[in-house]
């Protein structure tokens, strides 16, 4: 099984691909059960693309009241932090498209580790009304040491086979992270990796060409199968032997 490449000239082109499948996405899953659930990937990348969404060329393609969101890992930052991916999502798409209170689902990393992934564990199992968490689309980046979400290479986490959110401890227990296990991403609908920029090349190539190995590429523990779709420019596609 292999994922779908959609790999564009810029970065533009890439932003606007996966708009286009976000948008045809989310009016599939509104037509077929009513509401559209998303996890939203944080870091520097995605930021673009939810300015696009919220942008005239795209905000009135979708219902954004039937739009629920949710984060797929989140920082251990209070929620006006400048490194919180709720406050770059609430800038970015909530705020310029007045999503209702309601529809977003913020971790609360006031709880602490502990407190905080478990909180968002019963959140997210709540919104799913006790069945499997099978969000409609999830999205997530790469970071250059091939994590995603907050899977980081040599953490505990990447042998959780839970479908839950977990607490990831780094750089020696200094700093910690909430994160959805590999499996609860799995379950997904549809994920959608976006990754761009010459810095990612070789990331991408350890993730969808490199032999396994997990604890050095986490982003291997994402499932691989037509349902998983890479949107990269050429520069983040580069080092890839079979494109
Ligand atoms: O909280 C986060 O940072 C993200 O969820 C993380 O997994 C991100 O997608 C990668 O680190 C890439 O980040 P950039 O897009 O900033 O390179």
């Amino acid at each position: 099984m292999s994922v779908k490449l959609n790999i564009a000239n810029s970065e533009a082109e890439v932003l606007t691909s996966l708009a286009d499948f976000f948008i045809a996405k989310g009016n599939e899953a509104i037509t077929a059960h009513g509401r559209f659930s998303v996890s939203l990937s944080g870091g520097s990348s995605p930021k673009k693309l939810y300015e696009l969404l919220a942008s005239a060329q795209y905000k009135n393609q979708l219902d954004w009241t039937k739009v629920d969101l949710f984060f797929g890992d989140e920082r251990n930052v209070p929620q006006d932090h400048k490194d919180s991916n709720y406050l770059m999502a609430k800038i970015a798409l909530f705020d310029p498209l007045n999503i209702p209170k309601e529809n977003i689902f913020a971790v609360n990393t006031s709880s602490g580790p502990e407190g905080a992934s478990k909180e968002y564990t019963v959140t997210i199992n709540n919104y799913f009304k006790g069945e499997d968490a099978v969000f409609d689309l999830v999205l997530l980046g790469l970071g250059d040491n091939s994590h995603t979400a907050s899977l980081f290479p040599h953490t505990p986490i990447l042998h959780d086979r839970s479908s839950s959110v977990q607490e990831v401890y780094l750089h020696d227990q200094q700093v910690f992270r909430i994160s959805m296990t590999a499996r609860m991403i799995n379950q997904a609908k549809h994920i959608a990796f976006l990754v761009y920029g010459e810095g990612k090349a070789i990331a991408v190539h350890h993730v969808l060409e490199d032999a396994e190995d997990i604890q050095e590429y986490p982003a291997q523990l994402i499932r691989k199968d037509d349902d998983v779709q890479w949107f990269l420019d050429e520069a983040a596609a580069s080092k890839l032997e079979k494109k």
